[in-house]
């Protein structure tokens, strides 16, 4: 028999993350693969910390629907090309986004800065309206009374029909049932952008999404290593 071809994804280490190959939700008996990780920081007088790391996840649908635009382009065109970390926030599959921290945030905190980002991009895209100052309301009271230290998480769960599902985990495990679901695409949509869009808060995500999709695209799928 022929050996099963696909490319061995491999786990990504973000600091003292471990970010699976590999995860299924409780929530949703999805599994999802790891399109790539990498840190969030902020630059502080003059020194760059690291806060969070953030892994995104995506379904395997999401192969087929980016090689037919990026195959065979190779990780700096897609690394230089807004379109392609587009067309994966708008691609038709679920993602399921892991926000870790490595430093102890409030769920204010965090969802503060969250937020600024999310709304900017919004009302820059045009897509800012009553719904969607609504749906941020929901988000920033879902997180008012969580509290972060090292290692925990936050889930989010992007559906395909504009779903964005919120859970909070003390470690990386994902938790049975979200903690609020906001039915807001704009929202949705523009949490993912903020990390990997235009003004992304971890060009280090961009740089291993934009280094590991091109060889799921070429040799298909095979998880190893989780
Ligand atoms: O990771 C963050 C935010 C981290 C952070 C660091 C220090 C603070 O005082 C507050 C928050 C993040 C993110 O994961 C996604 C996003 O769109 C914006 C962010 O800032």
């Amino acid at each position: 028999m022929a050996p099963a071809k696909g490319s061995s994804l491999t786990p990504i280490q973000v600091e003292n993350l471990q970010f699976p190959a590999s995860v299924t939700s409780p929530a949703t008996a999805k599994s999802y693969f790891l399109g790539g990780a990498g840190e969030r920081g902020l630059t502080i007088e003059g020194k760059f910390i690291k806060f969070t790391g953030i892994g995104v996840y995506l379904e395997d649908t999401a192969v087929d629907s980016l090689a037919t635009k990026w195959k065979g382009k190779s990780s700096q065109e897609l690394q230089d090309s807004l379109d392609f970390f587009r067309d994966i926030i708008s691609s038709p599959s679920e993602k399921l986004i892991r926000g870790s921290k490595l430093r102890p945030l409030s769920g204010v905190e965090y969802s503060r800065k969250v937020m600024e980002n999310c709304v900017a991009h919004m009302k820059s895209a045009g897509t800012y309206g009553e719904a969607e100052a609504t749906a941020i309301e929901k988000f920033a009271e879902a997180f008012r009374k969580v509290d972060f230290p090292p290692g925990s998480s936050v889930f989010y769960r992007q559906s395909t029909d504009g779903k964005l599902g919120l859970s909070f985990s003390l470690d990386d495990t994902i938790p049975e049932e979200e903690a609020v679901v906001i039915e807001n695409k704009a929202l949705s949509e523009a949490v993912l952008e903020t990390m990997i869009g235009e003004h992304a808060v971890s060009p280090d995500l961009k740089r291993c999404l934009a280094e590991r999709l091109p060889i799921v695209m070429n040799q298909g799928l095979l998880l190893t290593g989780n």
